[in-house]
């Protein structure tokens, strides 16, 4: 396994969109040995809780907890207290939950370091605009008015203003995200679809490569991987079109 190919294994987060752990466990089996980033959401979460995480640790994964926090800043606080003493690498906030509340989150895990040295400070990120938003829901659903790309910017810069390390958004929006906020500001773009294939409930989608093209620093893929005849060759398949982009 070449370097280059790590590099970019790593940028591609699985969400683990399963209902309990077994089928979670089998599909780590499938993909055993590509050094991809595994996501937990909130259907396996609710479902195997933090003992599934930990398992995910101990196999020496990196680890994606996607529970999108919106809540009050105390209760927000104390959940990013509670996810980083679980080691994960990345978890997120909604940037719709306001500066204050995102500094919180950023509270609980410098709260959580300090009483324990040898965890690793996660990435902490925030949910822009939904890649299932379209443009008619944002204005007329949501009543946000202007662009989605306007919405997406407006949140990037106000969760770079809050001190966190970057965004969830649509890799439609990568490029735009780093000219605003800068290179080294984290892009997480789910609503990836490989050429043909379904693209569900997404909105706002683009390809492996045109993602990586187009800035994202990771992207997630969940159905085209779990939803495919071969799981293995599927993502395999997802890594050189990034490699190649
Ligand atoms: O804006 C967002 C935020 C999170 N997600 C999550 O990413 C995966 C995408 O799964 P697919 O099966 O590839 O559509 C899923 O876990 C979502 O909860 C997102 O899609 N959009």
């Amino acid at each position: 396994m070449n370097e280059q190919y790590k590099e970019m294994a790593g940028r591609l987060i699985v969400a683990l969109d399963y209902p309990d752990a077994n089928q979670a466990m089998n599909l780590l089996q499938e993909l055993e040995g590509i050094p991809c980033y595994m996501k937990v959401g909130m259907q396996l979460y609710y479902a195997a809780g933090p003992d599934f995480v930990r398992e995910l640790k101990t196999r020496g994964y990196k680890v994606f907890l996607d529970l999108k926090m919106h809540d009050i800043p105390n209760t927000v606080k104390g959940g990013a207290e509670s996810i980083t003493r679980l080691g994960v690498d990345m978890f997120n906030v909604h940037a719709a939950g306001g500066k204050d509340m995102m500094k919180a989150a950023l509270a609980g895990v410098d709260k959580a370091l300090q009483s324990n040295s040898s965890l690793q400070k996660p990435l902490v990120i925030a949910v822009t605009q939904l890649t299932s938003t379209a443009q008619d829901v944002l204005n007329q659903e949501i009543g946000i008015p202007g662009s989605v790309k306007d919405a997406v910017i407006r949140y990037a810069e106000l969760t770079k203003s809050a001190g966190l390390d970057g965004v969830v958004a649509s890799a439609q929006e990568s490029a735009d995200i780093v000219n605003a906020c800068g290179k080294d500001f984290v892009t997480v773009t789910p609503g990836i679809r490989p050429a043909g294939s379904d693209q569900g409930d997404q909105k706002r989608v683009l390809t492996p490569g045109e993602a990586i093209r187009n800035g994202s620093s990771y992207i997630v893929v969940g159905r085209p991987i779990t939803g495919a005849e071969k799981p293995r060759a599927a993502a395999e398949q997802i890594i050189k079109e990034m490699l190649e982009a």
